[in-house]
């Protein structure tokens, strides 16, 4: 039986990004994509993420943090996931900062400038192409090509791609609702380019300080926020010298400040992490599903 029959979780949103976090720190079981897929059934919790705390590895550290697109698939980032964490744990600790571990590294965490919000340092982008990755050498990731549409006449190219741990690519548009993202997305989130797929961002830079942004998530689809495409979007609009490296992103659920800071490079996403309602997993949605084992 999976040890998630049964077992408590907390539903919660980041902006509207919706999350569901399980703590499995008392176990040493790891979720399978199918019991991933099963949470987010219609009969489960339908979630865009799962977010999974498991003991933690490393000194210092809460926990360390497996992420589950709906498809069941593993990221290495989820950035309104991590400000749902860190509010929960915040919550059951009484701490207002703490370091967790994600495959994308350790992220500090800590409460915003008001009690409502989180921010979470998302740690270095990458640009290099083999850090993306992408299937092939490009020197310039501020923009690559990458188009859709006819050869001569493209509806969407030149994307600037960057890494937040997870593969982002992000096309700048004038108006981010005049294109059918549902159609585009998945087309090019899987595109031969993308060996372990993408994040797919449609963005409008407002001015030096604003951002307007859609995305078509990797494992996940339409969602209304994806925090790490934020982070993404904001660093490269600052590569491209369209923007500071403060911006103020406004995405389809809410909204974030993102700065890529100067003396070191991290990314510091702050922003709102709402809770919703707690729950047990009922045992028949793992009926059918290969349980994890203990690692
Ligand atoms: N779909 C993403 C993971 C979740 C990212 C997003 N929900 C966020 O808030 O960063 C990926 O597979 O890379």
């Amino acid at each position: 039986m999976s040890t998630l029959a049964n077992h408590s979780f907390a539903k919660m949103n980041g902006i509207g990004n919706e999350i569901v976090v399980v703590d499995l720190r008392d176990s040493a079981a790891t979720i399978t994509p199918d019991e991933a897929r099963a949470v987010a059934s219609p009969a489960g919790v339908p979630y865009d993420q799962l977010m999974v705390l498991h003991a933690p590895r490393v000194q210092g550290t809460s926990a360390f943090i497996r992420i589950y697109n709906n498809d069941g698939s593993e990221a290495a980032a989820c950035g309104n996931g991590m400000r749902c964490v860190a509010r929960r744990v915040f919550e059951e600790t009484g701490k207002n900062a703490l370091t967790f571990e994600t495959r994308a590294g350790l992220l500090n965490c800590w409460q915003g400038p008001s009690p409502d919000l989180y921010t979470v340092d998302m740690g270095v982008p990458k640009f290099g192409w083999q850090d993306i990755p992408l299937a092939e050498e490009f020197r310039d990731t501020r923009y690559i090509e990458l188009q859709i549409g006819p050869i001569d006449a493209p509806i969407l190219h030149s994307p600037s791609v960057v890494s937040m741990g997870n593969p982002h690519a992000i096309f700048w548009v004038e108006d981010i609702h005049a294109y059918d993202l549902e159609r585009f997305g998945p087309l090019l989130e899987n595109h031969p380019i993308f060996p372990d797929r993408a994040n797919i961002t449609l963005a409008h830079i407002v001015d030096r300080d604003h951002i307007v942004m859609r995305t078509w998530e990797r494992g996940a689809g339409l969602t209304k926020a994806c925090g790490s495409a934020a982070c993404a979007t904001a660093v490269a609009a600052a590569r491209l010298k369209r923007t500071g490296r403060t911006v103020h992103m406004t995405l389809p659920g809410g909204e974030l400040t993102i700065e890529w800071r100067a003396q070191d490079d991290h990314v510091l996403m702050t922003g709102p992490a709402a809770f919703e309602f707690e729950g047990r997993f009922d045992p028949a949605l793992f009926a059918s599903v290969t349980a994890g084992r203990p690692v």
